[in-house]
């Protein structure tokens, strides 16, 4: 029996990380792992708890097929790192933070994975961006900028089926409900391929 992958996406700042970071533990106790990804980004910026690697690494460990996927955009190189395979392989779930603009690809890997969409009101998102600091404002204008691209193709065709999940409440209550979105869409026995 193979697990299933949980590929989180939604705009940059909508609370990926956060998320991810406040269910690691619960998510653990019933059998889904939250996976560690590899990014171009410097050590020191603040974040989620990625590896930091430089873009030669990267591109070392992507071409040794280190990866189960991998993507470039915001100007960084993301990685998943391939024992994700393995564990799914084993029978765990596995949640990701990935990219809308992957999600085709995704698809096509991991056919029968659960894409939900984190969403978050314009002007929160905003003001969460610059908030963290992370970015710079005219890198946080790029981010929000990317976010229109997607407004129209993410919620039609293939991908009907997405789940939409609002964090423009409180972390608690969202993390909430993604727990119950994850048990609500585990089915007696998983399908057979990852
Ligand atoms: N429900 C929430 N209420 C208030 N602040 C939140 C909430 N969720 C996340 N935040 C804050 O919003 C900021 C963005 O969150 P986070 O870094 O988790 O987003 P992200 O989706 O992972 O972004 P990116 O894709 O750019 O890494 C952080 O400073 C975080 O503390
Ligand atoms: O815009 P899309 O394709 O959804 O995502 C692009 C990437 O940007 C964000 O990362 P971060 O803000 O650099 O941590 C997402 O987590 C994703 O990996």
């Amino acid at each position: 029996m193979t697990g299933r992958l949980i590929y989180l996406i939604g705009p940059s700042g909508s609370g990926k990380d956060s998320l991810l970071d406040a269910v690691r533990e619960r998510l653990g106790g019933q059998g889904c792992r939250v996976a560690r990804r590899v990014i171009t980004r410097s050590a020191e910026a603040r974040g989620e708890l990625a590896e930091a690697v430089s873009p030669e690494v990267f591109a070392e460990r992507e071409a040794r097929g280190d990866f189960a996927m991998s993507w470039f955009a915001n100007g960084l190189s993301y990685g998943i790192p391939r024992v994700i395979d393995d564990w799914l392989a084993a029978g765990d779930d596995v949640l990701v933070n990935g990219s809308r603009g992957y999600l085709p690809e995704a698809r096509r890997r991991y056919p029968h994975l659960l894409a939900v969409l984190l969403t978050v009101e314009d002007s929160v998102l905003r003001t969460r961006l610059h908030a963290r600091g992370r970015e710079s404002a005219e890198e946080i204008e790029a981010r929000l900028a990317r976010n229109a691209g997607f407004a129209d193709t993410l919620l039609a065709g293939e991908n009907a089926d997405l789940r939409l999940l609002d964090n423009s409440g409180s972390l608690a209550e969202t993390c909430q409900r993604l727990l119950q979105l994850i048990e609500d869409h585990r089915p007696l026995a998983w399908p057979d391929s990852a």
